[in-house]
């Protein structure tokens, strides 16, 4: 439980974030595509081939959207002391992201990020940190995407007075509030399997935490084995999404939400079911082999396929 003494609000809210930069080559969006599944099924199937190979050359591969969330890998608080909060790394948890794309992206390209605070919130047993990165392109100064990453942070909790807990956001809370998921039967359905090194295979997009990869690290954080990244579970799902529902165009993704309720083990077979709400995508993602709920949310889209 954290010391109410040292928190200060004030502070916090001042803290300025530093700009980070991020360059990306067409190596970086088809490994990262490898590293979420594409093509492991069946390394000819052109919806997914497309994210790692082109004929004419690689400049032409396409993009997912959930590569994305790398964008914002430099801005998370990873060992950053922020003034009048304390935690303890090691115990942090993703738990949820929310990112807008606003123009497809490119193959390859050099970034500039505006970090910001979101949100903070006390949740006694824990804290919930958002941290708000906004991604221009460096030559044409264009905003590319905006990610929004919650970081659950156990045993960080209790820092201001429990009659009034501490909450702040700087955005519209109904814009990432978990979703309802409707009773009725999903309207698609998609079954993927992790592979037992996935998370080793994903580290190399560069979330290099120990908790994805080192069995002491796992168990110090309360896991049995080094689990899964969230936002590889998150990459999952809408890749599955974008195969079921749009044709395998990456690009009729307009924002991503993911609130993720559970650890993933690599290995383990993910079921994404999917139900559409106009042109909004509500989807769960289930560990088959412990019938568990790992990720739910939604996905915008820009329009439907001619064919559903
Ligand atoms: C980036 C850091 C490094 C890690 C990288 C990874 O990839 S790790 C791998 C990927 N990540 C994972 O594997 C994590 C998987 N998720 C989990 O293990 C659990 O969901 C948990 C431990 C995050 C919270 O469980 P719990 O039983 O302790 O929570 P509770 O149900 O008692 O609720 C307490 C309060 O918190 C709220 N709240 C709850 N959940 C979330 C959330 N996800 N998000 C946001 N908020 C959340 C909830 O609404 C409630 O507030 P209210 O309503 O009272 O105002």
């Amino acid at each position: 439980m954290a010391d109410s003494s040292s928190f200060d609000s004030d502070r916090l809210l001042a803290h300025k974030f530093p700009e980070t930069e991020y360059t990306y080559t067409e190596r970086d969006a088809a490994l990262y595509a490898l590293g979420v599944g594409a093509c492991a099924r069946d390394a000819t199937d052109a919806d997914e081939l497309k994210y790692v190979y082109h004929e004419n050359g690689q400049q032409f591969i396409q993009v997912l959207p959930t590569f994305a969330a790398l964008f914002s890998l430099g801005s998370l608080p990873n060992g950053v002391h922020l003034p009048g909060l304390e935690y303890d790394p090691r115990l942090m948890l993703h738990g949820q992201q929310f990112i807008e794309i606003y123009k497809p992206f490119p193959s390859n390209a050099r970034l500039h990020n505006k970090v910001s605070l979101a949100g903070l919130h006390d949740k006694g047993k824990a804290a919930i940190l958002e941290i708000e990165t906004r991604s221009y392109e460096k030559e044409s100064g264009e905003l590319l995407c905006m990610n929004r990453t919650t970081v659950y942070l156990r045993g960080a909790g209790g820092f201001s007075d429990p009659s009034q807990p501490y909450s702040y956001s700087s955005y519209p809370t109904n814009q990432v509030s978990g979703v309802k998921i409707p009773k009725v039967q999903p309207f698609a359905v998609f079954e993927d399997f992790t592979q037992p090194s996935q998370a080793l295979l994903y580290r190399l997009s560069g979330d290099y935490n120990p908790l994805h990869s080192d069995p002491m690290v796992a168990k110090v954080a309360g896991f049995s084995r080094p689990i899964l990244h969230g936002l590889c579970t998150l990459g999952f799902a809408v890749r599955a999404i974008i195969k079921s529902l749009c044709r395998g165009d990456p690009n009729m993704v307009k924002s991503i939400f993911g609130r993720f309720l559970l650890h993933v083990f690599p290995g383990e077979t993910l079921v994404t079911e999917m139900w559409l709400e106009g042109l909004r995508v509500i989807y769960q993602a289930t560990v088959k082999e412990r019938n568990r709920t790992v990720l739910s949310g939604y996905v915008d889209l820009h329009g439907l396929a001619s064919s559903l």
